[in-house]
Parts: structure tokens; C-alpha cells; sequence
């Protein structure tokens, strides 16, 4: 639990909590590329679009996780082509503790079992789109059969 008490403090530290609703006079319209935006308008940024955008990423639409591998690509919001957790001052607050539990469970998960493919299934036969939402899911479950090695 220290480390846990630490992250929360840590993330605390980076991210200061900020009032939810920013003062109604702060916002202003606004012109972005041409396109006006109305004080209160509700603006979504295409993450999904940007992560296959053949401009930025080479073979974007396949699944590489290693392209991250030796990449200094900032994940936390200063390189627009990555942002999983969202920029800025609205960003995700919990992105320290976020990336822990995500390193954590991953960690434990390979840790502790061998993994295999069912039914003769290889690497290449996994399918790897998602469903739409806002969240993403994946189309077609992954299923695997855990081993217990240790
Ligand atoms: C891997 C885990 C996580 C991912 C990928 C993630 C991702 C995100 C994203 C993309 C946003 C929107 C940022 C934006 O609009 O620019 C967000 C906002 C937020 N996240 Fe996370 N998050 C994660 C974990 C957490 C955790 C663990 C907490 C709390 C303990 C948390 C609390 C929040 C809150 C409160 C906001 C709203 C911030 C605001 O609107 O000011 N998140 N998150």
C-alpha cells in the first residue's frame, strides 16, 4: 500500500485538481482550422483516427505493438500523434496510477502463466479490429489458455 499511497500522491503532485466546469466568461467563441466553435460547444478529438493516420505511422493499420520499442514517443500528452490519456489540463488526472495498475496486472499475467492459442490457432489468426465506442473493444474476443508455470 506505501507504493499505492505513493502514486496517488505523485499523480496529486503532477496533476492538481482543477474545478470540473471552467468559468462560463473564460470561454470565448473561437475559429480552428477554418471551423467556428461556439462558447459550450462539446469538441471530440479522433484518437482513432490520428492512431491510423498513414501520415504519422508507418503500416498504420496493423497491429504493432514493437513499433513502441526503443520509440522516446511521449505517451503523457506532449506528442499529439499518442495520447492516450488525453493533453492538456483537462488530461487524465489518474495517469500515474492508470499506467501502474495496467504494468501491474501485465506484469503478473505473463509472470505467473504460459500462454497458449486453442484449437491450433497461431499468432497471425488473431484478430486484432475493434467495435465502435468510445471505449475500444475488441471485435472478436482473444481467448487463451493459461498454463500455470511458476
Ligand atoms: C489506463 C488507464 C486510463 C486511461 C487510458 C485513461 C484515459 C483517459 C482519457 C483519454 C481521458 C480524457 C482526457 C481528455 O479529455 O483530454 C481521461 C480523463 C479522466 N480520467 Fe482517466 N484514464 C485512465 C485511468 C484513470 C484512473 C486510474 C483515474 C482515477 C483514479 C482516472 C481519472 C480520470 C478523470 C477524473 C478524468 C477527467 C479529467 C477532466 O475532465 O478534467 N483515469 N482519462
Amino acid at each position: 500500500m506505501p507504493y499505492l499511497k505513493a502514486v496517488i500522491k505523485e499523480t496529486l503532485r503532477l496533476y492538481p485538481p482543477t474545478p470540473l466546469l471552467l468559468p462560463r466568461k473564460s470561454i470565448e467563441k473561437s475559429t480552428l482550422e477554418g471551423y467556428e466553435i461556439q462558447p459550450g460547444a462539446i469538441i471530440h478529438v479522433n484518437i482513432w483516427a490520428i492512431g491510423r493516420d498513414s501520415k504519422i505511422w508507418e503500416n498504420s493499420e496493423e497491429f504493432i505493438p514493437e513499433r513502441f520499442l526503443n520509440n522516446n514517443i511521449n505517451f503523457k500528452g506532449q506528442d499529439f500523434e499518442l495520447i492516450p490519456f488525453g493533453a492538456g489540463r483537462r488530461g487524465c488526472p489518474g495517469i500515474t496510477l492508470g499506467v501502474a495498475i495496467v504494468e501491474l496486472a501485465l506484469s503478473n499475467l505473463l509472470y505467473a502463466f504460459d500462454w497458449e492459442l486453442p484449437c491450433g490457432m497461431k499468432k497471425e489468426d488473431i484478430d486484432t479490429n475493434g467495435k465502435p465506442g468510445i471505449v475500444m473493444h475488441k471485435k472478436i474476443d482473444l481467448r487463451l489458455i493459461p498454463a500455470n508455470h511458476i
